[in-house]
């Protein structure tokens, strides 16, 4: 593992990663694996996750490929330096931010979206000019295996490593240096990657999960709201870390809300669920045994029905559900949907802000001013009005989780952002030695003065602004030297 740091490290350090020209080439080739591997790629996501193709695609390669074609386009743009405003001891100077890569950087997926989790920042760390190391979870193998037979065919080697493997691997990894690592999966993980990456002042961006809450106002269109819901909901049989977690409405629509996923569920799986190709499975039998047990002691008022060999768990909606119950406790990671009821919207935002702040936070209303108001009163990674996950499909909005669920944020600009480092350089000419004697000890009463005018007086007002500028500085400059 220490070799492998150290080569990629000396590739870094030979600048090879650098050039606009060489990243770019390194995405056009991540973007030739992604198409002219993606049956491969669709098949390993498939087996992983007993997916259709066609929501592997679309779930995952789909995303992939705007993120990379996003970067193609933007990447001069990012890459450049942008000027930065000056103050007037500065004025004649040249002040920019360069935007350069941290170095050796580590990437940590999840097996939930083992091909997004770890390809979208991949695609940040290389359009930023990183080396990288990959690292997806073990548990999405077939992923896994199908990423480290492809990526060394179609990108720089010396540059961008993948290494597979579980608890020991990652632990191992996780005691070399690194520029920057970038976590994704659960809470417990986050805080021994933040420990080891401690250790070496490595910063991190920690990608986890919580409770994301979902709350149903009464003036809503509640077809289309659960419509929606149910959609996020069961999608990837639950196992999404932005899908709504539980819903919150007033009692009275608890009924209602139940009856019309139920419709939905049977319009978008069809009759026999376990049929239908868009309905996943349970990722092991670990996790499938965890959702058994939220279920105990719970009204079921939709679904339960689950086959432990095929780890099949149907779609389920829990109703009248107790907070402090043990599904309410934990994220649920899985098809079960429970209503808490409250008494109206302010109950809501009180339970929300109750608890951990969550990776996403929901809100259905035709009151556009009701869903501001959660906005405003609450504190969530993201938020979607009138929708679930689809702010994660912008990718112009930065995607990440606040205090609990996470630190730090990637996607587009943002993904180029954090493995970068905003370098702020000032270029100054030799000349101009009398008034740089301001600051040149000793002091005195009259140079803290000018000192303040120098400093403190913003000019930004155009051709005009400078004009007085000059004459301001050849007369300062001609005081200056008289008193000093
Ligand atoms: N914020 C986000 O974008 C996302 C967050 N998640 C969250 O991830 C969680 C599910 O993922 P997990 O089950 O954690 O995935 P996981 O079991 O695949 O673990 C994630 C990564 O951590 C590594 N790992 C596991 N135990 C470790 C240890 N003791 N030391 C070092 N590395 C270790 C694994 O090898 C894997 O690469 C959920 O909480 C979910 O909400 C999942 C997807 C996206
Ligand atoms: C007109 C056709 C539109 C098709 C749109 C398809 C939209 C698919 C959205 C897929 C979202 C995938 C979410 C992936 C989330 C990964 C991280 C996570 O939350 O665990």
């Amino acid at each position: 593992m220490e070799r492998q740091v150290l080569r990629l490290r000396q590739a870094f350090r030979s600048g090879r990663s650098r050039p606009l020209r060489f990243r770019l080439q390194q995405l056009e080739a991540l973007r030739r694996m992604v198409q002219e591997r993606e049956k491969e790629i669709l098949a390993a996501i498939a087996a992983d996750l007993s997916k259709s193709e066609l929501n592997a695609y679309s779930h995952e390669v789909i995303t992939i490929l705007g993120e990379i074609d996003f970067m193609l386009g933007n990447l001069p743009e990012l890459a450049s330096a942008r000027p930065a405003k000056k103050n007037l001891l500065t004025m004649m100077d040249e002040a920019y931010v360069q935007p350069e890569p941290l170095g050796v950087v580590l990437i940590i997926g999840a097996w939930n979206y083992p091909f997004v989790l770890t390809m979208q920042p991949l695609v940040g760390a290389i359009a930023a000019g990183n080396a990288a190391i990959v690292k997806p979870s073990e548990l999405s193998e077939n992923t896994a295996k199908i990423l480290a037979e492809l990526l060394p065919q179609y990108l720089d080697q010396d540059l961008y490593a993948i290494v597979n493997g579980g608890i020991p691997e990652t632990t191992e990894l996780l005691k070399q240096r690194f520029d920057h690592i970038l976590y994704t999966g659960n809470t417990a993980v986050g805080k021994i990657v933040m420990e080891a990456a401690a250790k070496h002042l490595t910063p991190v961006t920690l990608e986890l999960g919580g409770k994301s809450p979902c709350y149903i106002d009464r003036d809503c269109d509640l077809d289309v709201a659960c419509r929606r819901v149910a959609w996020g909901k069961y999608m990837n049989c639950g196992q999404t870390c932005i899908a709504p977690d539980y819903i919150l409405c007033e009692a009275s629509l608890q009924n209602q809300i139940v009856q019309k996923i139920k419709e939905t569920v049977k319009d978008f799986y069809g009759e026999n669920i376990k049929a239908s190709p868009d309905y996943e499975r349970i990722i092991n039998l670990r996790h499938f045994k965890r959702l058994q047990s939220l279920l105990k002691g719970q009204k079921i008022a939709f679904g339960g029905e689950m086959d432990e060999a095929t780890r099949y768990l149907a779609p389920t909606i829990l109703t009248d559900v107790d907070p402090n119950s043990k599904v309410m406790q934990e994220e649920i990671f899985g098809p079960i949907l429970p209503i808490v009821s409250v008494k109206n919207v302010d109950e809501a935002i009180n339970f929300i802000n109750d608890r951990e702040k969550p990776l996403a936070l929901y809100v259905f209303s035709r009151n556009n001013k009701l869903i501001k108001r959660v906005i405003d009163e609450t504190s969530s990674g993201g938020v979607t009005g009138n929708d679930v996950i689809m702010h994660f499909t912008v990718n112009s909005l930065p995607f990440g989780g606040v205090g609990a669920s996470g630190m730090g944020a990637y996607h587009g600009k943002y993904s180029f952002d954090a493995f970068s480092h905003q370098r702020p350089c000032l270029l100054k000419g030799l000349k101009g030695e009398s008034v740089n004697k301001l600051r040149y000890p000793p002091n005195s009463e009259s140079k803290v003065s000018w000192a303040k005018f120098f400093l403190l007086k913003q000019f930004n007002k155009g051709r005009l602004g400078m004009l007085l500028f000059v004459c301001l500085v050849a007369v300062a400059a001609v005081i200056v030297k008289d008193q000093l």
